[in-house]
């Protein structure tokens, strides 16, 4: 994992990298014969602490690590290698502080140990299945394996004891523990994730967990929009990319990755976290795993991605790969790579992910008070979400939260539209697409990885699926712009969809509707500058605002303002 790449974008510039060495404990530029870290053979804490760098040390500095041990009764010499997965445990000595002083205000994680303290241990469980709905079958396997298929090669799905969280209490209890963690900084519940825990991963350790206190992200009421575009009263936008890195990823990839640290620590030779990106699931995976000191390795197709999303991975320190080809060929690559090499796999044919991203769905529910909004509509590229989105909408109902489901509408780009053409076949069959370049490029997908989970979520909750072509798409981000937002592009294909199904009289002028807004606008702004400018082909800029040049006098400017404001 040592190296430098050079990666570029579609807009010219080029980015040298130095890919990170030896991360985890700033062992950058030491080999492994110059390391040594003594520790005591009974306790497992370490022995020898050198000046400012606990457990590592330089061998320069020190007697031979021979000599170390004999000095030391009961040390022992480790290789870097030792240390390098020693570090990356978050409970370890040599990663933690060395004795939290304060609890409250100065370390939430000793803080919420010393709550635990002598508490029950948790009666809540879940394991991976084959993703067979319907079907029987006794093949199951625990969180704790490195695996993403069945045998038959069919995705998987986590399961959860739902007896178990049947008996803890109904859905007012649910309910309450939910809303009693809202607004707070209680490890782990300050994150909208966790504070879901004992319906996402209920086993997990709360010291393994790497969070940034994700989720709980605003879902406003689009009152001006709704009015003027849509001829809606009830119209909803949930924010899911007001975020730690701007997209909803995050809510899945706190999952993965404090998965991931909890393998490591328990001695899973898992050399980092991989994965193929369009630019938020790379921006994600780098910034949790950077958190935790753990390798991450991104496969990205070159030109494909905005230069915002570019320079999360390499500014967060990961391996940043970019390829000659497009998503669906990067997802291929780091598929045989994954098999072969000890890097965990970080997309959403991981199905831990979706554990996490389904707590937007459970969000919503409680923002509205419990209440399920008539429709919820998601733009889908590798159809992760939709199904997440199902998923949590589902357990809501099955515990007793709420007594129905909303109905799903999944929203695809005309140029990358696989699923679209799906439904449209009245799902008889699937054929994945090449997908074409769109402003959308975040899910210009054309072989979708959850194809199979997206078609079940639709057809269970009598969804529907629309799309949006390139001219649609950059007039409804100029419209909801005009109305206060700064919308990505995929927010615009969900926007897009639901014009359609208003102008059909599908979903009604009142019906609560939510549009789950993926990513953040500021990611995006390379189109949108050139729409202003009506500098895209192909496209008319309909909703244009560019800007004025104006001389720098009194006259010009009030000329201007004049004729704008329709001064006389
Ligand atoms: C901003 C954004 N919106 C929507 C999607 C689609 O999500 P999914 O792949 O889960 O369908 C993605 C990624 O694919 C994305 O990055
Ligand atoms: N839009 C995604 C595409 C990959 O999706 P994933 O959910 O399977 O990781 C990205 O940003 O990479």
């Amino acid at each position: 994992m040592v190296g430098a790449v050079a990666v570029s974008n579609g807009l010219g510039f080029a980015l040298g990298v130095a890919a990170p060495q030896g991360r985890g404990e700033g062992l950058a530029s030491h080999s492994a014969s110059q390391l040594v870290s003594v520790r005591r053979k009974e306790s497992g804490k370490l022995a020898v602490v050198s000046s400012g760098r606990r457990g590592v040390v330089r061998a320069d500095a020190l007697p031979s690590s021979q000599e170390v041990a004999e000095s030391v009764p009961g040390a022992t010499a480790v290789t870097l290698e030792e240390v390098a997965t020693d570090s990356a445990k978050p409970n370890s000595p040599s990663n933690g502080p060395i004795a939290p002083k304060k609890s409250r205000n100065g370390d939430i994680r000793e803080e919420a140990r010393r709550q635990c303290a002598g508490s029950e241990p948790t009666t809540f469980s879940a394991k991976y299945v084959p993703f067979a709905p319907g079907v029987e079958t006794d093949e199951e396997y625990s969180l704790d394996e490195v695996i993403y298929r069945s045998k038959t090669g069919a995705l998987l799905d986590v399961k959860h004891d739902m007896e178990a969280l049947k008996k803890a209490g109904d859905g007012a209890y649910w309910r309450k523990l939910f809303d009693s963690r809202v607004g707070k900084t209680t490890w782990p519940y300050g994150s909208g994730v966790w504070s879901k825990k004992e319906w996402v991963l209920p086993e997990i350790d709360d010291d393994d967990i790497v969070s940034v206190f994700e989720g709980n992200s605003n879902l406003f009421w689009a009152e001006r929009f709704g009015k003027e575009v849509m001829d809606m009263t009830d119209l909803w936008v949930k924010h899911c990319g007001i975020s730690h890195t701007g997209s909803f990823k995050d809510l899945g990839m706190t999952v993965l990755v404090s998965q991931v640290n909890r393998l490591r620590r328990l001695g899973k030779p898992l050399l980092g976290v991989g994965c193929a990106s369009t630019g938020d699931t790379s921006a994600a995976l780098s910034a949790y795993c950077a958190a935790a000191g753990i390798p991450a390795i991104v496969f990205l197709p070159a030109n494909k991605i905005s230069i915002a999303q570019l320079v999360q991975p390499i500014a967060n320190g990961a391996l940043v790969l970019s390829m000659d080809t497009d998503f669906d060929g990067c997802m291929r690559l780091i598929r045989e790579v994954t098999s072969e090499l000890p890097i965990y796999l970080a997309n959403s044919l991981n199905s831990l992910r979706l554990e996490g991203q389904k707590t937007a769905a459970i969000e919503i529910l409680q923002q509205f008070d419990w209440e399920v909004p008539d429709w919820v509509i998601v733009p889908g590229g590798n159809l992760g979400n939709i199904y997440a989105f199902y998923k949590g909408f589902y357990m809501c109902k099955e515990l007793g939260l709420v007594d129905r489901m909303p109905r799903l509408v999944c929203a695809q780009a005309a140029n990358a539209n696989p699923l679209y053409r799906a439904y449209k076949d009245g799902w008889d069959t699937f054929k994945p697409v090449k997908a074409l370049p769109t402003f959308a490029s975040a899910i210009q997908i054309g072989d979708p990885v959850s194809i199979d989970r997206a078609i079940y979520a639709l057809t269970q909750c009598d969804g529907i699926v629309e799309e949006a072509t390139e001219q649609e798409i950059m007039d409804i981000c100029a419209q909801a712009d005009k109305s206060g937002m700064f919308t990505c592009p995929h927010t615009g294909v969900a926007m897009v969809a639901l014009q359609k199904l208003r102008e059909r009289g599908v979903i009604g002028s009142n019906d609560r509707t939510v549009v789950v807004s993926t990513a953040h606008g500021l990611k995006f702004t390379q189109s949108k500058v050139e729409y202003h400018s009506s500098e895209l082909p192909d496209i008319t800029s309909k909703f244009a605002n560019p800007p004025i040049s104006v001389a720098d006098d009194f006259g010009s400017i009030m000329e201007v303002l004049r004729q704008k404001l329709s001064l006389r």
